[in-house]
Formats: C-alpha cells, structure tokens, sequence
C-alpha cells in the first residue's frame, strides 16, 4: 500500500510530493498561507472547517428534509465559520441521505467570504457539483485498502488515479480542491495504520494539487500520540500549513487528539455542530468532534478563531431538535444548562423584586 501510494505519486509529479503546482487564484483559503504562532508553538489563529452538514447528516437513518440541512447551513454561516462543508455528490445508492445535494446547494444562502465544499468521489460528482455551481470540492483517499474498498469501491491506487482525474479538470475550472486521507491512524477492518502509509496517501493527494489535505481519525481510536506519529509522518512531506486534522470522537480522545495537533502547528481543524455524524462505511465510530468543543479549547488557548460561540449553539440546539436526539457536544450541555440556571435565577430575582414593590405599594396605600 505504502509503496503503490509512492509509486503514483511519483509518477504524477515526476519529482516528488514538494512539486506542488501552484494554488488557485480565487479561492480564498486555499490560497491563504498561514501567520504566526503563540509562545506555546500552537497557532495564533485556527480555521474551523465545519462538516456537521455533510459527514454530520450523511450516516442518519431517518429521511432529513432538504428545508432542515439549508437552515442548518445558513445558521453556521451566520455563525461566521468560513469553511462549510454542505453536502456530497456521491452516488445516492451509496449514500441516500444526500440524494438533495443539487437541491441544498440551489436553496442554501452563499456568503461573500465563505466556501461551501462538497464531496466529489469521480468525475461524475465532480460534473453535479460543478453544474450546481460549486467553487471547492473534496476527494477522500484511505490509508487503508480495506475501507477504501468498503467506502469507494476500488483500491487506493485506482481511487487516487481517479481523484487525480477530478483534480486535474476541477482546477481547470478554477474550483479549488481538498483532500483527506480516512483511517489515518487506524482502520475498522485491517486495524493498525502506519503513519507513514497514511502519510504517502496525503503526500499524493498534495502533490496532484489539492490546496489541503485533512488527516482522518475516521473511527476516533487514536491518542494523542499515535496523532503525533502520524503528523510528524506526514510533515517530513506536505508543510504543516496545507494540513488538517479531522477527529472522531468514538474513544473521547478527539479534543486531546486535537491540541496535540495545535502543538505541532497544525491550524485548521474540521469539526461538527453538536457532534453529529459518522461515516456510513466505519463500524461504530461515532460522530466528529463538535464545534461547540473545539471552540472551547481554541479559547482557552487564546487561539483566535472568529466564530460567534451563540450562533453556533443555536445552530446546535436547532439540528438536535430537528433529529429528535440530545445535543452530542459536552460543551453545548454544559453551557446551555450554566444559562438555563441563570436565566432562572434572574427570573426568580425578578420576581422577588416585583412582589417587594408590590408590598411596598400596598403599605404606603394603607
Ligand atoms: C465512488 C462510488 C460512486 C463508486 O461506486 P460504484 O458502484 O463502484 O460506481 P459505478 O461507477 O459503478 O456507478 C454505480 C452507479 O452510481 C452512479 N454514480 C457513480 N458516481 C456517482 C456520483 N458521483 N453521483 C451520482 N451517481 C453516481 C452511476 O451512474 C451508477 O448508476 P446506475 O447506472 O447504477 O444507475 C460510490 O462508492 C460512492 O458514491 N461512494 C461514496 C461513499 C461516501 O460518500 N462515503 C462517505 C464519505 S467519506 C467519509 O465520510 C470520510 C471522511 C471524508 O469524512 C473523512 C473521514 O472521517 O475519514
């Protein structure tokens, strides 16, 4: 796997994964480079590249309305996050729950400044998107062969000929390209991922031009050091500026996984509102790491990020209700129950005061 991963992207570049060609003009993020970094190391400013739409709705059994996921974006873009990623134009036999990506993406509120991605596994995808209006895609290789066959339905090396396909006409189009790399530290069928077979397949996806590429704890079975092993793998071949981590939360190690990666100077990080989602071809992992979360730990850091926290919550509390199920971030329990305590006691003061004053009305009257 590891050495198919290198052949192709040798072959591709000719001189390796560094070559990459140039990013395009026109896309904001993907054209933007990274500034500067606290005392600590970690990045002073991080992009929250939310997947709650997309990876968060994509696993649900029960049929979400097209009206829901619209009004699920448009609240996140009102949360200010600028990278959202809204839906897949994968085949809806695969994936039936995001049969309505033309249809979310005619409804949905486009703002200035924002990029709305969308899956594209091939060619096909890549023409919906594209005719839908789309201005950034995503392509997702594996780092394991097993679920690259369960996901995609080919081997690693046939899916990043085909992702190179979609790269190469997407940016002739002038749509930027993102890439991932699933099971980037473990995999639901063969287990055990070496960092650097996942590294390979980043450094491919990289070096065929995707603008970025996201590394995948897709099951959520990895610590804070397999995380490292892996990045630092992956570092010795793509500048840690074009990375992202994307963690599942299945073992609770997602906000540990994710400062672990802040420490390494990683600055973008893919998360989902109230927690939603997994992948339907992952055997019980559980949903990304919610938004409300890294918020939280991006704040306590002092690590800018530009995201309104009540906006977010909102966007939270409005897809939880719609799905009939608690909200999944701990951070939005927490925060939510803190304001509902003090929403009652200001009640109760309030009401306190009003029957002193009426008390005191009724003692001057007699
Ligand atoms: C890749 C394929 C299409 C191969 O599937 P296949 O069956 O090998 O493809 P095919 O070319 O033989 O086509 C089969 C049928 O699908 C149609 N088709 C083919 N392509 C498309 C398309 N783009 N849009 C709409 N329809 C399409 C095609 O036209 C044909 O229709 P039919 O003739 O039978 O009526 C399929 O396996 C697929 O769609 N897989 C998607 C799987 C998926 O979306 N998984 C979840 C996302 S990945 C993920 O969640 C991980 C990530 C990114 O979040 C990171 C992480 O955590 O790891």
């Amino acid at each position: 796997m590891q050495t198919a991963a290198r052949q192709l992207c040798g072959g591709l570049l000719g001189n390796g994964a560094r070559s990459h060609v140039p990013v395009l003009v026109g896309a904001s993020r993907a054209a933007s480079t990274t500034a500067a970094t606290l005392p600590n190391g970690m990045p002073a400013e991080v992009t929250i590249y939310e997947v709650g739409p997309r990876d968060g709705l994509q696993n649900e059994a029960q049929t979400i309305p097209t009206e829901v996921k619209v009004r699920l974006i448009d609240m996140l873009t009102d949360a200010g996050i600028k990278a959202i990623e809204a839906t897949s134009f994968v085949s809806p036999k695969w994936v039936p729950q995001l049969a309505d990506a033309k249809q979310v993406i005619a409804a949905m509120r486009k703002a200035p400044g924002v990029q709305y991605p969308v899956l594209t596994p091939n060619l096909k995808g890549l023409q919906g998107a594209l005719e839908a209006g789309c201005r950034e895609v995503a392509v997702f290789a594996a780092a394991s062969e097993a679920f690259s066959r369960r996901n995609i339905n080919c081997s690693v090396a046939e899916s990043l000929k085909r992702f190179e396909e979609v790269v190469v006409a997407a940016r002739k189009e002038g749509v930027a390209v993102r890439g991932y790399v699933s099971c980037a530290v473990g995999c639901p069928y063969q287990g055990h991922v070496d960092p650097g077979a996942a590294a390979d397949v980043g450094a491919a996806l990289y070096g065929m031009g995707c603008y970025e590429v996201s590394m995948a704890d897709t099951i959520g079975v990895g610590t804070p050091a397999s995380m490292e092993r892996m990045l630092q793998a992956t570092m010795q071949q793509i500048p840690v500026s074009k990375l992202a981590v994307h963690c599942h939360d299945t073992y609770g190690m997602a906000i540990a996984n994710i400062a672990a990666s802040l420490r390494l100077g990683v600055a973008v990080v893919d998360s989902s509102v109230a927690g939603l989602g997994g992948c339907p071809y992952a055997r019980g992992a559980t949903g990304n790491v919610a938004t409300e979360d890294v918020l939280y730990l991006l704040d306590g850091y002092g690590i800018r990020h530009g995201i309104s926290m009540d906006a977010v919550l909102a966007a939270s509390e409005y897809i939880s209700g719609a799905l009939g199920r608690p909200n999944g971030s701990r951070v939005a329990k927490a925060l939510l129950a803190r304001r509902a305590a003090e929403a009652e006691k200001e009640a109760k003061a309030q009401a306190k005061a009003a029957a002193a004053a009426k008390a005191e009305g009724a003692a001057v009257a007699a």
